[in-house]
């Protein structure tokens, strides 16, 4: 402390000159402990080694700790000799001072009769100005010294940090000390995203500062058309302290990081039907609690919509969705799409590793579509993952930490499945936490007419055409088709329909003949009070396979949905054959 004056010769020259320039005075500042001239202007230049200091101003001034104004030297104080020149005419000595601690003086001080006048009538304003000087150099001198502190804190915490054996950045008082592993995950692409990453990672900072709570996160960081992501576990430890833990910088590719949508789905779940409307309700009511949500119903009924519905109005909606469909992706893949691998982990895998989804979708939504297809092994590590929220990729020690909420979706029965042990009843209670079911288009008839318009509107303003309506008749097939594939099959008809229509309404030689076709085979079936009609194209074993599924579907349709295990257990012991064979039939 005693010396840190003189740590701030440079900024001390500099104020000095300065104001000497402007004043037309000469300034000086001596440290007090040792007694020495630090700085100094016209002849206090030239006496920067004065080395006799006894019964000078300063030397007065430092033990009485206080300012000093002399006018007329020789009358005021006959008994002080000040060393620098014979021909003083009047002098301002202001203590610097911390606390009671004087660290040096400051002065001002005339040597010519103009000098004099000019300090004469200027007293009070200079007396101010010295005061402010002083005092802007003793914050200088605190903040100096607690940057002095604070390097030598951060010196000993990096030390510590050092031993650790994780990537470690602690943020300390405004600085970053980071250890070693954090330095070389930060730097481990040889890429220049280093000083982005940090900037990023104090923005996270300030975030859990201004929370004062521990947060997860993580950045995604773009550098040549390659995207970086860094996972984050900032822990808050109290004022202006924030310890960031750091896994390694995954590379991932544009087209695997979320596909969200940002429109709110809600809005476009088209129903008018009871049971619909009542899901549709409930969405709001649960959405933010966190819990999985199984949503069964047959193909193109609209569950991947749901589950959207679902992620965009809860909490999670800034953050991805990421969907995966198990039954479109190769069994050998599906384990390294879900769970994401380590930089070659495997023969033939990508030497910068994969993020799987389930991090990629950390603190939003995995969608798990076809749930039912995923081979009873990695529901095991599924259900690790939900769990104890930590995700391994292939070939990594290292579990990352998620969050994530899963909606899974299915078009098969699971309850029949669990029994016959085809899916984990362990996995399957953790998931369907909360069920929903979405009957088939069949079952709410009055929505066909709307979602019909809905679809019709929405192909006039793509294609830029100005189709009206849907004919009476036309309604009429619509409205007697069984609809396979649902909602999505309709959609596709009134897109068929409307790529060979301007404007009036679709009349049934508009649609695919494959359902105006089946107008007469519909009608003629609720004539004949659901009979199955032969189909001389089709050979007799597929006519008796059909048959088949004819007569077990229009049973299992009397039975409420999603259908209980009693019921099933029922319509089996009916048809004497195992749920497995009824679902085997029935595909
Ligand atoms: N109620 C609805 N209102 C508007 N559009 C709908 C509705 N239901 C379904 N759709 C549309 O139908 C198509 C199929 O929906 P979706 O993909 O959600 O069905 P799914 O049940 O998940 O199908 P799959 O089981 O085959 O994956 C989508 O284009 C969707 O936007």
């Amino acid at each position: 402390m005693e010396k840190i004056l003189f740590e701030l010769k440079p900024f001390l020259d500099t104020l000095v000159s300065s104001f000497s320039a402007v004043l037309n005075l000469e300034f000086t500042i001596i440290n007090s402990k040792p007694i020495s001239r630090i700085s100094g202007t016209g002849v206090y230049e030239s006496a920067l080694n004065q080395k006799e200091w006894k019964n000078t101003y300063t030397d007065y001034v430092i033990t009485t700790k206080e300012r000093l104004i002399v006018i007329e030297p020789e009358k005021t104080y006959p008994k002080i000799i000040d060393k620098v020149s014979e021909s003083y005419y009047s002098i301002i000595l202001e203590p610097i001072k911390i606390n009671d601690d004087v660290l040096g003086v400051l002065v001002i001080a005339s040597f010519d009769e103009v000098q004099q006048k000019f300090l004469i009538s200027n007293q009070d304003k200079l007396v101010k100005y010295l005061k402010n000087i002083s005092e802007l150099i003793t914050s200088k001198i605190l903040e100096s010294k607690l940057r002095k502190e604070i390097f030598e804190s951060n010196e000993n915490l990096k030390e510590i940090i050092n031993y650790v054996n994780e990537g470690i950045l602690l943020f300390n008082k405004g600085t970053i000390v980071t250890n070693s592993i954090a330095e070389s995950i930060l730097c481990s692409n040889k890429v220049n995203i280093y000083n982005n990453l940090i900037v990023k990672i104090k923005q996270k900072i300030d975030e859990s500062l201004e929370h004062r709570s521990d947060m997860e996160s993580k950045i995604i960081e773009e550098y040549n058309d390659i995207y970086f992501m860094l996972f984050l576990e900032l822990k808050f430890l109290g004022e202006n302290k924030v310890l960031v833990l750091i896994n390694t910088l995954e590379k991932i590719q544009t087209q695997n990081f979320s596909n969200s949508q940002q429109n709110n789905t809600f809005e476009t779940i088209i129903t008018q039907d009871e049971k619909m409307l009542d899901l549709k309700n409930k969405i709001n009511t649960f959405s933010n609690n966190d819990s999985n949500v199984l949503i069964q119903g047959e193909t193109g009924t609209g569950k991947e919509l749901f589950a959207r519905a679902v992620h965009d109005s809860s909490y999670r909606n800034k953050k991805p969705f990421v969907a995966i469909n198990c039954a479109s992706i190769p069994e050998s893949l599906l384990e390294s799409e879900l769970f994401g691998y380590h930089s070659g982990a495997f023969t033939g895998a990508s030497k910068t590793g994969k993020v799987g989804k389930i991090v990629l979708a950390n603190n939003g939504t995995l969608f798990l579509d076809e749930i039912g297809d995923m081979p009873l092994y990695l529901q095991a590590k599924l259900l690790r993952v939900l769990n104890d929220s930590y995700v391994e990729p292939i070939g990594s020690e290292k579990p990352i930490k998620v969050n994530i909420r899963i909606i899974s979706a299915t078009n098969k029965n699971l309850t029949a499945m669990v029994e016959n042990n085809e899916f984990r009843s362990d996995l399957f209670f953790r998931l369907n936490v909360i069920p929903m079911y979405i009957p088939p288009l069949r079952e709410r008839k009055k929505d066909i007419q709307l979602l019909a318009s809905y679809f019709i509107k929405k192909y006039n303003t793509k294609f830029n055409k100005n189709v009206r309506g849907i004919d009476i008749d036309t309604l009429e097939i619509l409205d007697n088709y069984s609809w396979p594939g649902n909602v999505r099959e309709l959609e596709n008809t009134i897109e068929y329909a409307m790529n060979f229509k301007e404007k009036g309404n679709i009349f049934p030689e508009d649609l695919p003949k494959r359902i105006s076709e089946d107008k007469t085979l519909r009608k003629n079936t609720f004539k004949a009070k659901n009979t199955y009609t032969y189909n001389n194209e089709l050979t007799l074993k597929t006519n008796m396979n059909l048959y088949e599924k004819f007569v077990i579907q229009e049973q299992l349709d009397k039975y409420p949905k999603p259908l209980s295990n009693k019921n099933l257990m029922t319509l089996c012991n009916n048809f004497n054959i195992s749920p497995a064979t009824l679902y085997r039939k029935l595909k």
